[in-house]
């Protein structure tokens, strides 16, 4: 496929689609963790992005994975000593944020 045959219009106009809505944070070895699914790996690229984003004007970063349409994203402080912190609550929100635009 070409460049040109991307369908870039889902990235700049976002509606992220969970398959699964109903799956929320869970605290887990000091971790804030959570899953997300999208249609497709287009989506789950356009929300890494704006999560960077975020990150960065926040100062704060997360371990995240990704494998085609899933996003796993997992929370913690290590300037705290791998504690999860009000920081990674706020990241949190703030990504749920993005979640229910
Ligand atoms: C120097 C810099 O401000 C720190 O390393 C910040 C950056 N992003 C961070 N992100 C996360 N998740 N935890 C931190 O402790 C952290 N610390």
């Amino acid at each position: 496929m070409t460049i040109s045959a991307l369908n870039t219009d889902r990235i700049t106009n976002y509606k992220p689609k969970t398959k699964h809505p109903k799956t929320m944070w869970e605290e887990q070895d000091n971790q804030l963790i959570r899953t997300f699914s999208f249609a497709d790996f287009s989506e789950a690229f356009a929300f890494m992005t704006r999560v960077a984003l975020i990150a960065e004007k926040m100062d704060h970063h997360p371990w995240w994975s990704n494998v085609y349409n899933e996003v796993v994203i997992k929370l913690s402080t290590h300037d705290a000593g791998n504690k999860v912190t009000d920081k990674d609550h706020a990241l949190a929100a703030e990504i749920d944020k993005l979640m229910s635009k």
